[in-house]
C-alpha cells in the first residue's frame, strides 16, 4: 500500500485550475521529487497535501487515512512533515533551543512558557534533539543564536526543526536554494542520511536539476497544475513533454 496517495486532487483560484486532478502515490522509504516551472502548481499541491490549503476536489490519504479536513497540526500528528524554507526559525533561540521547542512541542502537544525552566526533566526531548543536532552537523554551533549561522546553517536548521516534529515523511521545500556548491553537497549528503537511517519517506521541490537526478528514485513532472510526466530520472531526463515544459525542448 502506498503510504501517501492523492486522487484526482484539484485546486481552483477562481477560474485558475492551479492543480488539475493530480494522482500520484508515495511508497515507504521513498524519495520522490516534484518538478515543473514557476507557477506550475507545485506549492499549491504541497499545501494541499498538508492541510494549508482544502482542495476543491479529490482525495488526499496517508496511510490510509483521508486527510482532506484536518487541520496542519493534525496531519503533522499524523506524522506528515514539512522542512519550511520561511519563518520557522526564532532567530533569538540558539540552535539547540529551537530543536528542542519543535521536538517538546511534537512529544507533550503544545509549547509551553515554563519549558525553559523545566527543560532538564524532559529526557526523551534533550536526546531526540541531540541525535538531531548530530546528524545536521549543527552541534558545535548549538548554542549560538539562530541569527547568527550562516545561510547554509540556517537552512540546515529549517531541516532540523522539521526532524524534530518527528516525521515519517518529510517535505522539503527547495533545501538548496540558494547555497554554494559544498553547503548544497552537505544537504545532499544529510539527505541520504535521512533516508538510509532515519527510514524517512522524502517528497522533494528542489530546482537543482543535478540534486534532483542524484537523489530520486521517482520524479512527478508538474506544467499547469497537471502531471505531465513521471518516471525514473533518466525516464524524465528524456521525457519530450519535461524538456519543452522545462525548456522549450532544450537539454535538461
Ligand atoms: N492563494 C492563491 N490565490 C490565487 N492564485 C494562487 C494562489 N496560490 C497560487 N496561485 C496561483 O496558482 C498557480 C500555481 O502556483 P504555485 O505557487 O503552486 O506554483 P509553484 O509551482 O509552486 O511556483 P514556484 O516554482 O514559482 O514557487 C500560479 O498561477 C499562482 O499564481
Amino acid at each position: 500500500m502506498a503510504l501517501l496517495e492523492t486522487r484526482n486532487l484539484t485546486k481552483t483560484f477562481g477560474g485558475l485550475r492551479a492543480l488539475d486532478d493530480v494522482t500520484i502515490s508515495v511508497d515507504q522509504g521513498e524519495l520522490v521529487s516534484l518538478i515543473g516551472p514557476n507557477g506550475a502548481g507545485k506549492s499549491t499541491l504541497i499545501n494541499t497535501i498538508t492541510g494549508m490549503l482544502e482542495p476543491t476536489s479529490g482525495d488526499v490519504t496517508y496511510a490510509g487515512t483521508d486527510l482532506v479536513g484536518l487541520d496542519p497540526f493534525e496531519i503533522a500528528h499524523l506524522g506528515v512533515g514539512r522542512s519550511f524554507q520561511t519563518a520557522s526559525i526564532f532567530p533569538e533561540l540558539t540552535v539547540r533551543e529551537n530543536v528542542q521547542v519543535a521536538a517538546f512541542a511534537t512529544e507533550h502537544g503544545s509549547f509551553s512558557v515554563n519549558f525553559f525552566k523545566r527543560r532538564d526533566g524532559y529526557d526523551d526531548v534533550r536526546e531526540r534533539t541531540e541525535r538531531i543536532l548530530e546528524t545536521i552537523e549543527l552541534k558545535d554551533d548549538a548554542a549560538e543564536t539562530a541569527k547568527s549561522l550562516p545561510y547554509g546553517d540556517k537552512r540546515r536548521l529549517e531541516v532540523a526543526i522539521g526532524l524534530a516534529t518527528d516525521p515519517d515523511l518529510m517535505f522539503m521545500d527547495e533545501p538548496t536554494a540558494g547555497m554554494s556548491p559544498g553547503e548544497t553537497e552537505m544537504t545532499v549528503s544529510l539527505i541520504r542520511e535521512l533516508l538510509q537511517d532515519w527510514d524517512m519517506t522524502i517528497f522533494l521541490v528542489e530546482h537543482d536539476m543535478d540534486v534532483i537526478f542524484d537523489v530520486s528514485d521517482r520524479i512527478f513532472t508538474l506544467n499547469e497544475g497537471a502531471i505531465i510526466a513521471r518516471g525514473t530520472p533518466d525516464e524524465i531526463r528524456n521525457d519530450p513533454a519535461v524538456r519543452e515544459a522545462y525548456l522549450g525542448g532544450g537539454e535538461i
